[in-house]
């Protein structure tokens, strides 16, 4: 018999959460539930100063999964998230709407940095950036939000394990998500499937513009935006419409990746958007087995590229199949493997923001 996600929540809403008269699933700290053929894997995140008192929780958990017929093994991870963003006062809902005139740059409510992350291809690992950068700021006693605006691709639901639709109780504002202690929203939770595919330039403009306005973001020290790749209408809106404290710029190695992301930054520098720095993604790759280190992509090209036009350089993270599966799996490798060196490595780069005094 094959075990779905439905048979894992519909036994984990029968494990009570301590302090209340609902269960885990009731409590909402369920995240990231995967099953891979006979095993499961979710996570329970709770708030870290209850977390130590409810590893039996965790135990009952991992122990009614198990039970289920199908399961052969289960791992639960216990993990504790930041401090809850407040919500904010309702603001006005119906996605993909035309945009209303602004005259300049408008402050999100409650949002004290915007931070866009930026890459000039595709595929050179922004997303992965923006959600590890989240939770290791989030980790580090930043109150973060994320959001997903590659709206031709969001990938920040799979990442951070999310997939509820947002709810809009006064058909106004929207309420966000929450996940690995980060306020999360994704244009991609609000759109039937190959909606936004058909999306041009006012439309975007008007969905991005409700994304920054109507989510109740709550009280935040800064809000990650994931931006799709290369330079188009949402990179042009986010830059004019709203006060962008920077941008981060990710690349791999690659020249063909070097190429796109001068065409990026010539679009930050045209638009005023101060770049806070370049990342290298896919670095280096140290083999398991022998401990060889090999530059698949090559090494060291954004770090001289930074040099070169004189924005910092803020690090460099290694290739490794944990990142990929770790992101797939709907938690973060600064999540499942804090203590990995690509986890080390996130957190390197969000304590250099921190440090320098941008967030
Ligand atoms: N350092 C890494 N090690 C291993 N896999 C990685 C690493 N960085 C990213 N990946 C994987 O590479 C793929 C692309 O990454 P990601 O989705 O973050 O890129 P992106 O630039 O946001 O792409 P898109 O253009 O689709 O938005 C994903 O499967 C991701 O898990």
């Amino acid at each position: 018999m094959t075990v779905t996600r439905d048979d894992v929540l519909s036994a984990l809403s029968r494990v009570p959460m301590p302090g209340t008269t609902g269960s885990v699933v009731d409590a909402d700290i369920v995240r990231a539930v995967a099953v891979d053929g006979d095993r499961v894997r979710f996570i329970l995140e709770v708030d870290p100063a209850i977390g130590a008192r409810l590893e039996p929780t965790r135990a009952e958990a991992e122990a009614a999964v198990a039970a289920l017929p199908g399961v052969a093994g289960v791992s639960v991870l216990l993990t504790a998230h930041g401090p809850a963003a407040k919500a904010a006062p309702p603001p006005d809902l119906k996605l993909g709407r035309h945009p209303t005139p602004q005259a300049g740059p408008e402050p999100v409510p409650g949002v004290r940095t915007i931070i866009a992350v930026a890459s000039g291809k595709g595929g050179v690992g922004k997303s992965t950036l923006a959600a590890n950068l989240a939770v290791a700021l989030a980790r580090a006693g930043k109150r973060t939000g994320l959001l997903d605006a590659d709206i031709y691709g969001p990938s920040q639901p799979r990442m951070m394990g999310v997939s509820e639709r947002p709810k809009s109780p006064d058909g106004k504002t929207i309420i966000p998500l929450h996940a690995h202690g980060v306020t999360l929203m994704s244009i991609g939770l609000m759109l039937k499937e190959g909606e936004a595919v058909v999306w041009r330039g006012p439309m975007l403009m008007g969905a991005l513009q409700q994304m920054m306005g109507q989510v109740a973001w709550g009280e935040l020290d800064t809000l990650i935006v994931d931006l799709p790749p290369g330079t188009g209408d949402v990179q042009l809106t986010l830059s004019q419409r709203y006060p962008l404290t920077g941008a981060v710029v990710v690349s791999t190695p690659q020249d063909v990746a070097l190429l796109d992301v001068r065409k990026a930054l010539d679009m930050f520098d045209k638009l005023k958007v101060p770049v806070l720095g370049m990342v290298e993604n896919m670095s280096a790759y140290i083999c398991p087995n022998c401990g060889h280190e090999a530059h698949i992509f090559g090494h060291g090209g954004a770090r001289a590229e930074a040099e070169k036009i004189g924005i910092p350089f803020l690090g460099e993270i290694p290739l490794d199949l944990k990142v990929r599966v770790a992101g797939d799996s709907g938690a973060p490798v600064t999540v499942t493997h804090p203590d990995s060196p690509e986890a080390r490595a996130f957190a390197g780069i969000a304590r250099r923001l921190i440090d320098g005094g941008i967030v």
